[in-house]
């Protein structure tokens, strides 16, 4: 048994409660951490105790209850070195720190850490989005280098960490079927969506300096691009792994040099949704309406390649949205020449990924009940295995393991930032309009989407 030790800066905000802590819990029922020793660390003035409950309550009952019971909570400011070494102090055997922080406070915390000797094998744990521009990226990286080797640095992309996202490499790279057609000579266009029914949710501390685009389009949805659009590689150890998706990732810009034709940005209005009266963002409790930060983004890019050279990548997401679709869709060109006598072969053939609820669909044309010269629209579709883990678990087993494989490396997230530059500069000078939708409403009318939901 070896022992070591999680500390969690942020251990009182939103995703060491909802997402993280249940990760770790599951991760720790399986076995697979022994003699792990959990610090929790915020400025909240909590006690053991108090941290020890929630603990309890996000592993669930019986899980890892030796971990809970031993947990122990420091209130910190995470900017101040001496507290950081306080903390430190606490921990036994290596130490992997989780930085459960809103991005700004991330970057000043990694500051504050170089004033601290790490213990030796010490891994860093970053949550997305890594740093709030491509500037602020590379700076932290630069920090980041000076404190640890890059294959101890974990870059967290949750996303990487979902059985559903994970299944596209199997789906591509396991079968021979689709992988044959999966190129610009047959798609005509990639739309990756995530539109949510979750609203603001009380975390407008971090989300009205973040916004839809940094949220989820430069982090998450850039990932699952990157592995729809990757080359196969021989092996998914994490060297060859990540130079592929540095590959796609690296040729991927805007579909156009005018941003506000290949971008929308839009913000919920009040409304209603399952049963909520949700009030309008910029009515949500510590919004600041003058940043005009969007509650929805769209954007489409080309992955500038021989294999996609002129296929469209449509990516969007948005919060408050009345039908929550969570989907990959790679849509075919027509066949080259359909025999004169066969109808009804309107709709193109379709590849559906589903990441919640988690499915594969196949659309194409077949004789439908009678004429058997008419042809219908029909749909192969079948459950992808749910995984062992929840993503938090998988990405937390990476860490614990020193198998960066998950987890976005440096040079990559800067391209990330590099991709949608020129859509956040035009945002913020207004070349873009904030458009409006109803909360529970399926977005703005004006959609680069040309597939309604
Ligand atoms: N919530 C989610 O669904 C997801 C969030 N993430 C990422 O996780 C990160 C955190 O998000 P989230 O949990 O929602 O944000 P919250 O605002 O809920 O939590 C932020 C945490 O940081 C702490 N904090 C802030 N400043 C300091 C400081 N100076 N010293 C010590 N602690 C500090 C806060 O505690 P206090 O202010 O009391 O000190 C709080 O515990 C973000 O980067 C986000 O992108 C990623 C995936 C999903
Ligand atoms: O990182 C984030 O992801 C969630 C969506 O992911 P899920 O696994 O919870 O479905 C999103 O709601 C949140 O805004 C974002 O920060």
């Amino acid at each position: 048994m070896t022992d070591q030790t999680l500390i969690i800066l942020g251990a009182s905000g939103d995703l060491t409660a909802r997402l993280l802590l249940p990760g770790l819990g599951a991760l720790l029922a399986t076995g697979q951490v022994p003699g792990l020793s959990l610090i929790g660390a915020a400025r909240d003035d909590w006690d053991d105790d108090h941290w020890r409950r929630r603990v309890a309550e996000s592993f669930g009952d019986g899980v890892a209850t030796d971990v809970a019971e031993r947990a122990r909570y420091l209130p910190t400011d995470v900017t101040k070195a001496d507290d950081l070494r306080r903390v430190l102090g606490e921990a036994n055997g290596p130490v992997a720190i989780f930085f459960a922080l809103p991005p700004a406070i991330t970057a000043r915390a990694c500051d504050a850490l170089l004033d601290v000797e790490l213990p030796e094998g010490t891994r860093l744990v970053l949550e997305k989005p890594f740093g709030i521009d491509g500037d602020a990226a590379a700076a932290l990286n630069s920090v980041l280098a000076r404190l640890a080797p890059e294959e101890r640095i974990h870059r967290v992309d949750h996303f990487l960490g979902k059985s559903t996202v994970l299944n596209i490499l199997g789906l591509r790279f396991a079968n021979r079927i689709f992988e044959p057609l999966l190129d610009a000579g047959h798609v005509a266009s990639v739309d990756i969506v995530f539109d949510e029914k979750l609203a603001l949710e009380g975390r407008a501390g971090y989300y009205d300096h973040a916004g839809a685009l940094a949220d989820m389009i430069q982090s998450h949805l850039l990932q699952i691009l990157a592995l729809l659009a990757m080359e196969a590689p021989t092996t998914l150890e994490a060297g060859e792994f990540r130079d592929r998706k540095a590959d796609v990732l690296r040729a991927t810009r805007l579909w156009s040099k005018d941003p506000a034709a290949c971008s929308r940005r839009a913000r919920y209005t009040a409304g209603e949704l399952d049963g909520r009266d949700l009030p309008a963002y910029a009515d949500e409790p510590g919004v600041d309406e003058s940043r005009g930060t969007e509650t929805l983004a769209e954007l489409v890019v080309t992955v500038d390649t021989w294999r996609w050279a002129g296929v469209p990548f449509r990516l969007r997401s948005g919060k408050a949205v009345g039908n929550s679709r969570k989907e990959a869709v790679i849509t075919f060109k027509h066949p080259p020449r359909i025999p004169d006598g066969l109808r009804g072969c309107d709709q193109p053939d379709r590849l559906r990924i589903g990441f919640g609820p988690d499915r594969l669909a196949v659309d194409f044309n077949i004789n439908g009940p009678g004429d058997p010269f008419e042809l219908d629209a029909v749909s192969l579709e079948a459950a992808f295995g749910p995984g062992d883990l929840p993503p938090y678990g998988e990405v937390l087993r990476g860490v614990f393991d020193n198998d960066p494989t998950l987890s976005v490396r440096g040079d990559t997230a800067e391209q990330c930032w590099r991709i949608v530059e020129p859509v956040v500069s035009a945002w913020r000078a207004g070349d873009v309009p904030l458009l409006e939708y109803p909360a529970g409403s399926d977005g703005p009318a004006d959609s680069l989407l040309s597939e309604s939901p």
